[in-house]
Formats: C-alpha cells, structure tokens, sequence
C-alpha cells in the first residue's frame, strides 16, 4: 500500500464501488488542468490563500530564546485548514455529479467548511456531530445552520468524533447515489488519506518557501497539532524530503496518561482498524476501541491517518502528547503574549512549541501551523480562566 503496511479499505462491500468512483474521478482531476485553475481560484479568491506566516518573538521568549514563526491557517475563510480540503471536494463532488454531501465534524471547523462550501456550490449539506461535540462547540453549530446545513447530533456510543463518523458512513451506504461523503480528515479508507492529504500540501508549500524567504533557510523543526492528522501532514509533506527538517506532530495527552483519559493514538496506541483503515489505534487488548477524552473535540479521536503511522514506524517523524493543561497555558500565553486567540487543538502545537526550542535552544526556528482560531472556543475558555 502506499503507507507500508498502513492504510487499505477495510469497508462493507456496499462502500467498495463509491470509494472506486471516487478515486477514479480524483485520478482525473489531479491533470485536468480546468480543475486546478478553479480550485486554485478558489483558495486564492474564497479561502484567503496563500495564508501569511507571522512570527512571535514575545511569545518565543518562553521557548528558550528559539525563533518561532505561525502558519496563520487560522486566517482562512471560516477560521481553520479544513477550507482546502472541503473546496477540493466540493469541486469533486460536483465533478460526481452528486448533488447532497455529508460530513462528520467534533470541533464543527470541518462541519463548517463543508457547510461553507456547500451554500457557495448550491449543495445540500448534512453534518453529523456527538451531541457532546454540539454542546462545547454550540458555535459552530449555530454557524452551520445559519450556513444552510442540517446537523444532526448523534447520541450513541462517546457522542463525540468516532460516532459521528460511524453514523456518516451509515448514511453513505443508503445514499451513495446522489451524495459524496465529505470527508474531513487524513484518516478512512483510501482514496481519503491521499486525497485529503493532497488537498492539504499546500499549507507546507507556501511555508516552505515563506520561511526560506523569511529566515533564508528551511526550519529547524515543524509542528503540528494531530487529531485526524489533516493539518500535520499538510504542514510536513513539503517537507518530508528535507532530511534536517524534524517533524513533531502533537497529540491530546487529555487529563495525563495515568489517568485513562486522552486522545495519545501514536505514543499510547497500537497497530489495528478503524473507520475503514489500517492504522494506530486506542484499543484494548481484545482490539475493543477505548474511548477517547481531550478538552479540544478536533483532537478527541481514537485513530489517526495512516500516513502518520507510517510516519512513525519510518521515525520520519516524532509525536508527543500535550495535556489539556499544557494546551490552555499555551493558548492563554498565545493570546497574552501576541495578540492571537488560537483554537485550542493548535494550542497544543503552540505547547509542543515551548518545549522543543527550551530543548533545541536559541538558535532553532520553529515553524508552527496555527491550524485554527479560537472563537469557537471562547465557552470553554471562559469557564477554564473564569474571564
Ligand atoms: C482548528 C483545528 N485544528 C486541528 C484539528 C485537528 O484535525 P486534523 O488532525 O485533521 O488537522 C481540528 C479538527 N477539526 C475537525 C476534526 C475532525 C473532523 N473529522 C475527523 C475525523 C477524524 C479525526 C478528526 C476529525 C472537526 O471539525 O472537528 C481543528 O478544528
């Protein structure tokens, strides 16, 4: 396969031929030079793209002296990274012929986007959300019905990510044939990994060449929050190539590893299935999923995108977990420190930030992909700092 061992489509026969169309429309695209200039259009005109990189010498000064400069994807049109993916889709979607898609969402960002992009292609749009999700991210929800978009809170099993992905593909089965299944991360059965992943490279495209603009090297290290691995490996892919650049993706520690309670899929995890992938996963030892906890529903997922497995096996690439705690010091510190408000699934890069320059040293730069902005959530902020 095409992350070693990692990856497949591990689906019910029923998913097989949707999965194939698919693909084989992607195949098409990705040389069909009327797709890219629209999408490219689209990111440059609708998204806000290319996103700029801003630099925080105040906030650096709590990371041993180490440069540490953002890739603001919190500037994009609705607030987060998932926009790229959702517009490449959309385009696909319309390309399919099918006129409804679904999309599962935790933090509501990619239920969001794909309501966004939904309203602006005349699509019908249904997102499926934990009603746990719905509740710490009542914004968002608010947002995606304003946007045109049914939500549908699911109450079964955690109510969080890993049920709203299960009640999506319930609804793919019965609906393949006028509806796409919008996926929103690097996660699933393939094509998903590789066209998300896809769909998100342009995030370390521009970086790359920004921060060479802009220091006159390549970082010393880049890092990324990982929930389904989207933003990470959208920062790292440009990069993979340059042996000298580490990469560090940052996963929820929750409330520690002794306590039971965390979303740690690549430190704690083990080799298994889920959602139609072979990947890392938190399981007991009868292969049972456990259920994940983080204070950031983006990162409250149980799986990871194969390609981050494979990411680890190789030592490609480092992955570390940061506690809820860590992650709300970072986002206050952010805020206080530099005038941003980030979502708190980037504040966890923002923490793995601060303690890889004190143990890289002055001299390192660090590129940081601010994946999202913390509107969403001001609840949960509010409640954690008694502001
Ligand atoms: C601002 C922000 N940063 C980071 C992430 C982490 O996601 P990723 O690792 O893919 O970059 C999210 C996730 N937000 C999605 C998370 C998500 C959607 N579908 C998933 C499937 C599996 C795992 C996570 C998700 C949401 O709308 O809740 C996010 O909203």
């Amino acid at each position: 396969g095409k992350f070693g061992r990692f990856g497949g489509r591990y689906v019910p026969e029923a998913l097989i031929p949707a999965l194939d169309e698919v693909a084989a429309e992607y195949e098409k695209a990705k040389t069909d030079l009327d797709f890219l200039r629209e999408f490219d259009h689209l990111l440059r005109t609708y998204a806000g793209r290319p996103t700029t990189l801003t630099e925080v010498p105040r906030f650096a000064e709590h990371a041993g002296g180490a440069r540490i400069v953002l890739k603001r994807e919190d500037l994009t049109h609705t607030g987060a990274h998932k926009i790229n993916n959702v517009l490449g889709q959309a385009l696909l979607t319309k390309r399919l012929g099918k006129r409804r898609v679904i999309a599962e969402t935790g933090a509501g960002q990619h239920g969001v986007a794909t309501a966004t992009a939904a309203a602006l292609m005349g699509l019908e749009c249904v997102i499926y959300m934990g009603a746990v999700d719905c509740e710490r991210q009542a914004l968002n929800v608010a947002r995606m019905k304003l946007l045109g978009a049914t939500v549908v809170p699911v109450t079964n099993g955690s109510q969080t990510l890993k049920d709203a992905i299960n009640e999506a593909f319930r609804d793919w089965v019965t609906n393949v044939d006028h509806t796409h299944y919008l996926f929103g991360t690097v996660a699933g059965p393939h094509p998903f990994p590789e066209i998300v992943r896809d769909f998100a490279r342009i995030i370390g495209v521009e970086a790359r060449r920004q921060m060479l603009e802009l220091t006159g090297k390549l970082p010393d290290a880049v890092c990324a929050a990982v929930g389904g691995g989207s933003n990470a490996i959208g920062v790292f892919h440009a990069f993979i190539e340059d042996e000298g650049v580490r990469l560090y993706g940052y996963e929820a520690g929750g409330r520690g590893l002794e306590s039971g309670e965390h979303a740690l899929t690549l430190t704690e995890g083990s080799v298994g299935v889920l959602h139609g992938s072979r990947t890392y996963v938190l399981q007991d030892e009868e292969g049972q999923t456990i259920e994940s906890h983080s204070i950031s529903a983006g990162l409250d997922y149980p799986g990871v995108g194969p390609e981050h497995a494979w990411l680890k096996d190789t030592g490609r690439a480092t992955y570390e977990g940061v506690t809820d705690e860590e992650a709300m010091q970072a986002f206050a510190l952010l805020a206080r420190t530099e005038g941003i408000i980030p979502a708190i699934e980037s504040s966890h890069a923002l923490a793995g930030a601060l303690r890889l320059g004190r143990e890289l040293g002055p001299d390192a730069v660090i590129l940081v992909n601010l994946s999202g902005r913390g509107d969403k959530d001001m609840g949960t902020a509010m409640k954690y700092f008694n502001l």
